[in-house]
């Protein structure tokens, strides 16, 4: 009998198991494939990892000096190598060390629900073990890649996430589905490796960004040597002995060696017993603020399989709450639910920060003038402004181009988001996410003064351009 069984150890799981542990709690993590999950074998590591030696090639090539002293191609398989030492070889032993350093107990196997506060783990010798949880049980499966229902798509056997991040050699050509994160990443990458990419998104790029986020990154593709077809449905995959073959809805064919399917997600709840708790298996798991699924004193899920926000930081942001809630609630201590408490992912909502890492990056945090206006407010005012016109942009490459706008809530005088589209522009979120979070009064900002001559000058140039309130 454990106080808390957690079903998933990706990196949600494995921080909702710490909390609890930290707050008194012994806790079983339940995991079949590696621990550490898919951010650190096939997603945040490996695609960073990938996309980082053609940022800094790209970035030198825009300093003259240094630019002169770096003339060469980017040597692909030792950025492999790299990427390679980041998953470890897709070894997880460092991590179950971790688990088990941090007083957790690992249980290797696949878990089921098979009841309430029951898990039943299936081991890779089909034994089975059955757990029972004293006070709780968090779902933290994750997500899959979603296929969608696109003729022959599935018999081409797709690469998905996995396949483009984890590769041993990158295909003469590949065929991209989709407009995302995912797809304007891993087309960004690889270009980068003279891979001949065609990227075949049904509507723009980037949709739930600002547009000229979307905007900008075609761009940048199409300069990087990518075929970018916007509005553009792919009607029929075909995989033959030369590679695959992808027709779209115009009557285009294009012939690739791999055709990479980046559609967005699904949940891995489909097989993990929900049916014997009374949910229906293969939803996303609605939860409340504390993570608590409605209905249930004992069931939480968190991270990706919620569907709140399917990003790892935001995830273990949840597993926080998660961990330090189902604690308290276990131990009969006050629980701090208000938003903005103790106990809840109130930045869920409104506040989330995501930078994809594109060339030029994207960094946002918070709504868009789109997304606040379809959320009620409606009395906002939209401020751009250049990124390439600060001092400290024009020092850090020649010809910066990049693009940032603020979206002001003018009734409360804060803040609502921020997008910054750029070259490193990412390491400008953080003040952002601060302002959002901490719903900084406009008027006291302006006594943030950012130091000169760096890119961070981009908030007085906002600033300005919003004008000085009246104190
Ligand atoms: C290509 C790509 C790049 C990304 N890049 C970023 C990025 O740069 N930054 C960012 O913030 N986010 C990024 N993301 C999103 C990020 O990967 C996810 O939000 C994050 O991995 C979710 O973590 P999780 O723990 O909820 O799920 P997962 O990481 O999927 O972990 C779930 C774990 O549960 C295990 N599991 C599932 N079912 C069972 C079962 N029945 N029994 C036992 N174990 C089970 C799985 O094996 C897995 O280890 C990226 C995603 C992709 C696809
Ligand atoms: N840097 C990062 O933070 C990062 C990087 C990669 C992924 N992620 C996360 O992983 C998640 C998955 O990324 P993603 O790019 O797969 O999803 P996404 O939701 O970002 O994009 C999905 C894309 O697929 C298209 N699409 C959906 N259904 C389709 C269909 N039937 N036919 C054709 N196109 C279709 C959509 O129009 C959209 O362009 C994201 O939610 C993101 O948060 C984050």
């Amino acid at each position: 009998m454990y106080d808390l069984i957690v079903l998933g150890a990706g990196a949600v799981g494995e921080n909702v198991a710490d909390r609890a542990v930290q707050g008194g709690l012994t806790v079983a993590l339940v995991e079949h494939e590696l621990v550490g999950g898919e951010c650190s074998y096939w997603a945040c590591m490996p695609s960073k990892a990938l996309l980082r030696s053609g940022a800094v090639l790209r970035a030198v090539q825009h300093v003259p000096g240094a630019a002169e002293a770096v003339t060469g191609k980017l040597d692909v398989q030792a950025v492999l190598a790299r990427r390679n030492s980041f998953t470890h070889d897709w070894n997880d032993d460092s991590q179950a060390e971790w688990v088990a350093s941090a007083g957790i107990t690992l249980v290797r196997g696949f878990g089921r629900l098979t009841g309430t506060k029951e898990v039943t783990v299936t081991a890779s010798d089909r034994s089975e073990t059955v757990l029972t949880a004293q006070h709780a049980v968090a779902i933290a499966t994750g997500s899959d890649a979603f296929i969608p229902d696109i003729d022959g798509l599935r018999a081409a056997k797709p690469w998905t996430s996995r396949d483009a991040t984890s590769a041993r050699q990158t295909p003469d050509g590949l065929v991209i589905i989709g407009g995302g994160v995912v797809a304007t990443e891993m087309a960004t990458a690889y270009a980068g490796f003279d891979t001949t990419v065609t990227l075949i998104s049904r509507g723009g790029l980037l949709s739930g960004m600002e547009p000229f986020a979307g905007e900008m990154v075609t761009k940048a593709l199409r300069d990087l040597g990518a075929t970018v077809l916007l509005n553009t449905e792919t009607k029929r995959v075909q995989r033959n002995e030369n590679g695959v073959v992808v027709e779209t809805g115009d009557g285009s064919v294009i012939t690739a060696s791999e055709v990479l399917v980046a559609t967005g997600r699904t949940p891995r709840t489909q097989d993990i017993g929900l049916e014997t708790v009374g949910l229906t298996p293969g939803k996303w798991l609605e939860t409340d603020d504390t993570l608590l699924v409605p209905g249930f004193d004992w069931l939480y899920a968190v991270g990706d399989v919620n569907h709140r926000a399917l990003l790892t930081h935001q995830g273990k942001y949840q597993a926080r709450a998660a961990g330090d809630v189902i604690a308290a609630r276990a131990k009969g201590k006050p629980v701090s639910a208000d938003p903005w408490g103790t106990h809840v992912a109130t930045a869920d909502h409104e506040s989330v920060p995501q930078v994809t890492f594109t060339d030029p990056e994207v960094a946002s945090v918070g709504l868009t003038a789109d997304a606040a206006a379809k959320a009620g407010y409606n009395n906002i005012r939209v401020v751009d402004y250049e990124i390439g016109n600060v001092a400290g942009a024009s020092v850090h490459a020649d010809g910066y181009e990049g693009k940032a706008r603020m979206v002001v809530d003018e009734d409360r005088s804060v803040i609502l988001g921020v997008t910054f589209v750029g070259p490193d522009v990412s390491e400008l979120l953080q003040a952002a996410t601060f302002a959002v979070v901490g719903q900084v009064p406009i008027a006291r900002l302006w006594h943030a003064v950012p130091a000169y001559p760096t890119m961070n000058e981009i908030w007085l140039r906002l600033l300005e351009t919003y004008g000085r309130p009246r104190g």
